[in-house]
């Protein structure tokens, strides 16, 4: 009987450590080979440089490689995402990556209208970037968030020939990058071929069905669209038969308010699907064209002269952080700066790209007098109504825990082997309710107007990112023992603009960044009504008996306009969404840094892809819309040199 015991326990314990294996060290080391080799510093012939492996950093790299002539080099300041284990958790994002070595962990300058706060800005620093660190919500925004891109672009102008950046040409980049894991996702706006894994956490909460006691959600889901007057829909990103009418017609406002469980990127077995996940997967990795380096961050972009006299981007300097070698590399066609919304128009300013008058107090020589690099910094204003909700509810108030985190492993672990069959002979060996925690934090969306929207028939403005649980200060406070509720509202469309410039002239420094949040009046005026609008549905069934006591924005002791705006002074956060400081503009718009190419006005070989050339901030999360851009970069990129 002990002999059966020990020989059971051994084999349980050696299938874990095998399955621990598979899923976590043997992917360890897949940038190490492309890292290690000491002869790769002198190779010199790469056609591409590319700077960043975050989010577009990702795609980019992996649709240029697809061709095997073209060589590509990708330099990433972090590193590889399989060195800590925490990444690949979704629901663990702000424990687990947020204020970590991976994390560039920025802080804005004291913002003024927030009592000169300074504003937490978390940046992946790692591959896979911000998309390695984030909350994995997959959102696109408004279809006419990219016609207005499209109009900004190509309105005055009537050479753009067959190129647009409106909605419809954009959907084809989203599909392209999609793998969409739901049976029943409608395919005329998803993808299911490419190779992002995006899941719908509705499917997740419905096989998990009556099995658990976890009611909250759908609660949540049905107060929110009762109090607010808005459907609940399946899929955010997809337009109804009527919806593509009304945007047909020129009616777009009126469409997509809604309320809905999260679409998520995380993979079937629960992990989070980053970009790098995505497209930099082992395959990819593989190729021989293709070197990823990590721990070297870039400098400064180098630049030569032309027969014309034109300042042609050559090659990159960057710094290999292990051995802390300064190394030059020569480029065969294109520099790419993929570096995000916070390190591009820095990298640009070192370089020589910038307002002359900036550059000058750091004396770096002119290359291309821009004046919009890092200029409209455009970012989504967070606030929000938390509670501690009365016995009987159970939120996920301790999903930071280690105890967790373990029982995530051992559940992704387990749908790794495909253990179905063993969760169908014994269904108590794996509790169901362990599947709650494949899906990422915030497992309910919405989206809809302010009084302001509705008054200008404009389209929605404030989004609704649920937590059942405690996000208080980015998770970073727990109420032990306690569960709670948390219904953040989202300025989607704020109109004051920040800024990015230098601190000094080494991109190790972090640059001064200027959220400018409440920098107007009516940024503040929207988001006080969005909270208003959701105090109102906690003052009514069933949210009105479930708190027990509220944290921040209490409808009972904060009511007016000047109380909800000093309880969003004290909670203000960013949603982490910069975009849009070195946007994409006309050659009428003296603020635009690239052309609708991508290419960095004023010099040559040189474009940015990235969150960064957004010519606003969408109304939705930012990282589909990264994607999207990076696929349709790489096709334009590949389409140019003819290859
Ligand atoms: C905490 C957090 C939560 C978020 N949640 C969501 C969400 O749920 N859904 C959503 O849609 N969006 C979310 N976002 C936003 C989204 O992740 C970003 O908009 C998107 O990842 C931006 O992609 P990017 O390619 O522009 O930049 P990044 O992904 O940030 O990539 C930039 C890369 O460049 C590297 N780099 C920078 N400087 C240098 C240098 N000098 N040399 C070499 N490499 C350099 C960085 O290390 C990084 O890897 C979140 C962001 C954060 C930080």
């Amino acid at each position: 009987m002990l002999k059966l015991l020990i020989t059971s326990s051994l084999i349980v314990i050696i299938s874990f450590l095998y399955l621990f294996y598979q899923q976590y060290i043997k992917v360890e080391n897949r940038f190490e080979k492309y890292h290690s080799d000491p002869t790769l510093s002198n190779i010199t012939d790469f056609d591409y440089v590319i700077i960043g492996a975050g989010t577009a950093g990702s795609v980019l790299s992996s649709r240029l490689s697809e061709n095997p002539k073209i060589k590509v080099l990708v330099l990433e300041s972090g590193v590889s995402n399989n060195d800590l284990i925490g990444i690949h958790f979704p629901l663990g994002f702000p424990k687990f990556t947020m204020n970590t070595s991976i994390d560039y962990d920025y802080k804005t300058i004291s913002q003024p209208q927030l009592r000169n706060r300074e504003i937490y800005m978390p940046r992946g620093k790692v591959i896979g970037g911000s998309s390695s660190v984030n909350a994995n919500l997959y959102i696109r925004g408004h279809p006419l968030d990219y016609n207005e891109w499209n109009y900004l672009l190509f309105n005055n102008t009537s050479k753009n020939g067959n190129l647009s950046w409106s909605y419809k040409d954009m959907l084809k980049y989203f599909k392209k990058s999609e793998k969409h894991l739901s049976k029943n996702i409608n395919r005329k706006y998803h993808g299911t071929d490419g190779k992002w894994k995006i899941k719908h956490t509705k499917d997740i909460i419905e096989e998990i069905g009556p099995l658990v006691n976890f009611n909250l959600t759908s609660v949540i889901i049905n107060s929110l669209s009762n109090g607010l007057n808005i459907p609940i829909r399946d899929d955010p990103n997809e337009l109804l038969p009527n919806e593509e009418e009304l945007l047909e017609k020129g009616e777009g406002h009126s469409i997509l308010e809604s309320v809905s469980y999260h679409h998520h990127s995380i993979d079937e077995n629960g992990r989070r699907h980053s970009l790098a996940e995505a497209f930099l997967d082992l395959e990819t990795l593989k190729r021989p064209n293709l070197q990823i380096r990590t721990e070297c961050i870039v400098k400064r972009i180098l630049f030569t002269k032309n027969g014309k006299n034109e300042n042609v981007a050559s090659g990159v300097e960057y710094l290999n952080k292990r051995t802390n070698q300064l190394i030059k590399i020569n480029v065969r066609k294109e520099v790419i700066s993929s570096a995000g919304s916070i390190a591009s128009p820095q990298i640009l300013m070192v370089s020589g790209i910038g307002d002359k008058e900036e550059l000058k107090k750091f004396n770096i020589p002119i290359i291309s007098n821009l004046k919009g690099v890092g200029k409209n910094l455009h970012d989504h204003l967070l606030g929000a109504v938390i509670g501690k909700l009365k016995e009987g509810y159970t939120s996920l108030h301790s999903y930071e825990s280690l105890w967790n985190l373990l029982q995530w492993i051992m559940q992704s672990s387990f749908n790794f082997l495909e253990f179905s069959m063993v969760r169908k002979l014994f269904p108590a060996a794996i509790p169901n309710s362990w599947k709650l925690f494949n899906v990422g934090a915030p497992h309910i969306q919405g989206f809809f107007k302010s009084k302001y929207a509705k008054e200008n028939n404009q389209p929605y403005d404030l989004q609704i990112v649920s937590v059942p649980g405690f996000f208080v200060h980015h998770a970073s406070i727990e109420y032990p023992g306690e569960n709670g509720i948390s219904i953040g509202v989202v300025n989607l469309q704020p109109k004051a603009r920040g800024y990015i410039s230098l601190r000094s002239n080494d991109t190790n420094d972090s640059p001064i960044i200027h959220g400018n949040y409440f920098g107007n009046e009516q940024d503040i005026k929207v988001l006080v009504d969005g909270i208003s609008q959701i105090q109102k549905t906690f003052l009514q069934e069933p949210f009105k008996s479930m708190v027990k006591e509220f944290i921040f924005c209490s409808p009972h002791d904060y009511k007016t306009h000047d109380e909800i705006r000093e309880c969003l002074t004290q909670m203000f956060t960013t949603l982490y969404h910069p975009t849009s400081t070195c946007k994409m503009g006309s050659e009428n718009d003296e603020m635009s840094v690239v052309d609708e190419y991508c290419k960095v006005r004023g010099v040559k070989n040189l474009r940015v892809v990235d969150a960064s050339i957004m010519p606003n901030v969408p109304r939705g999360n930012t990282n589909a819309p990264t994607a999207a851009i990076a696929e349709k970069a790489a096709e334009m990129i590949l389409n140019e040199w003819n290859l």
